[in-house]
């Protein structure tokens, strides 16, 4: 009985040291509660009726504050709250307990004390809390990863993604909403004809909120996803945004379509060239598309070092739908070799002199993918396996939080975008852009000048440069 007695006292001296050196390292929990229990017992000795009376004022205040001047309320009130709990309870104290359910800890052999993860920073998004993690020694991110479906059901968040920061560290992302669920619905058009604006064209969002930006001049982007995963709505979203560049002038888009148009066929008059019949044509269009850029390179070599589209000069958008058709997957090898030669001088040289290249995949194979690095700008959307997210965003993508093989089929147009210079890849959504808005954009955009009309009735072939378009 004594030692019965001895044990359970030995047990609740050891909780409530705990309790308090717990406390004293979180001078941010233990200020605030401190203050509450004064407070709580300053209030008990009023009387009910000035308790009731103190408490429907408070309510009045916060109701009718919220209610006129909502930003100032969150900016001052709600948003310090919600981080004061997120911070010093939900990734504070209930951290520790989360890693013990979750199995997430390593005994020290000599103090026989279990270490466990640790929250070194945090960040959060509307959508996404970012945790970095401290992780024990003998702990790996590999542990953490095993364990993603566990953390993220503990936590009651929707997913869980780990990326690897440095060795000991990872960011633990937990998805608490997920803000790409719905259909965004086509971008409004900005009508401005600032070139700035090919840096960075707004085609859809990102999971925290932000506008996707997708840059234009000096880039080319490879867009891989399978079927139905929503690659045409990328293709659409930016020739939406480039629309009054393509009225004026100041973008061409030439576009191939080797399944034969059922992609592109919609927006045929935005097109300055169009091929989506036989694979020479498409080659011959490459191959043309490398021959002006060399001419652009010799004549305005030394002049300029950013380009700025002129209707004399105009950016080139070679709009490839289906990649593979024309390099790893084409049987004519001849054909095959001279669609190899253009793609690969217009990634090469084209971003200078205003030639950029937009190509979309569905089959990512290694050879495929090869093409990959000439293009400073990927995006994945859905696909099978995780290496196939490795092929097209690159090497420990997945790894770090790129996860397209997760992707629901039910959410198409959701993919992970990497942009040249960043380290890690991006959730984002493309909006959609309905076929009758493409029709509508197809009829408001076209081009006034017709330069290379392959697809117009003979009379229009010989349309004067300057010429407005039919
Ligand atoms: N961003 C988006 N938001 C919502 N729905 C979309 C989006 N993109 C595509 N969809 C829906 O998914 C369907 C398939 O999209 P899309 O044709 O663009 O896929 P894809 O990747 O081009 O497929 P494929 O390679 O077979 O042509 C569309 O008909 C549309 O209903």
């Amino acid at each position: 009985m004594v030692t019965v007695l001895a044990q359970v006292l030995g047990r609740l001296v050891k909780t409530v040291a705990y309790l308090v050196f717990a406390l004293l390292r979180r001078p941010g929990l233990t200020v605030p509660l401190l203050v509450a229990v004064v407070v709580a017992v300053q209030v008990a000795r009023w009387g009910w009726v000035t308790r009731a009376s103190v408490l429907v004022l408070v309510l009045a205040v916060v109701v009718v504050w919220r209610r006129q001047h909502r930003s100032s309320f969150n900016r001052l009130v709600w948003i310090p709250a919600v981080q004061w709990y997120r911070r010093w309870i939900r990734y504070g104290l209930a951290w520790r307990f989360w890693m013990g359910r979750c199995g997430l800890g390593i005994k020290d052999e000599t103090t026989g004390r279990t270490m466990r993860p640790r929250v070194v920073k945090m960040r959060y998004t509307p959508s996404v809390d970012r945790l970095l993690v401290q992780l024990p020694v003998g702990l790996t991110s590999a542990d953490l990863d095993g364990k993603r479906l566990h953390l993220a059901e503990s936590m009651r968040a929707i997913d869980a993604r780990i990326r690897k920061d440095r060795p000991g560290r990872v960011w633990l992302d937990l998805e608490m909403r997920n803000p790409l669920q719905a259909t965004i619905p086509a971008i409004p058009v900005d009508e401005s004809l600032d070139p700035a604006i090919l840096d960075g064209l707004v085609i859809g969002y990102a999971d925290d909120g932000t506008p996707w930006r997708l840059r234009v001049r000096g880039s080319h982007v490879f867009i891989a996803g399978a079927t139905g995963s929503g690659k045409g709505s990328i293709i659409w979203s930016t020739l939406r945004a480039l629309g009054p560049f393509i009225r004026a002038g100041l973008v061409e888009i030439w576009a191939v379509d080797p399944k034969g148009g059922m992609e592109l066929e919609f927006g045929k008059d935005l097109f300055t060239r169009y091929e989506r019949d036989d694979y020479e044509s498409m080659v011959t269009l490459l191959e043309d598309a490398a021959q002006q850029m060399d001419e652009r390179c010799k004549r305005l070599r030394g002049t300029t070092r950013t380009f700025n589209p002129t209707t004399a000069t105009p950016l080139v958008m070679v709009v490839v739908d289906e990649l593979a058709t024309l390099t790893a997957l084409q049987p004519d090898r001849r054909l095959q070799g001279r669609a190899e030669n253009a793609l690969g001088l217009l990634l090469t040289k084209g971003r200078a002199p205003g030639f950029h290249v937009l190509a979309a995949v569905q089959d990512v194979t290694k050879r495929v993918c090869e093409w990959r690095d000439l293009f400073p700008d990927k995006i994945a959307l859905r696909l099978g396996k995780a290496t196939e997210v490795d092929m097209v965003l690159g090497d420990d993508a997945w790894d770090n939080g790129a996860l397209c093989d997760s992707i629901p089929r039910s959410l198409p147009g959701i993919g992970y975008v990497r942009m040249e210079g960043q380290a890690h890849s991006v959730r984002v959504r493309a909006a959609y852009v309905t076929d009758n808005e493409i029709r509508t954009m197809a009829r408001d955009y076209r081009p006034r000048r017709v330069l290379h009309a392959i697809d117009a009735p003979s009379n229009h072939t010989d349309t004067p440069e300057t010429g407005e378009a039919a």
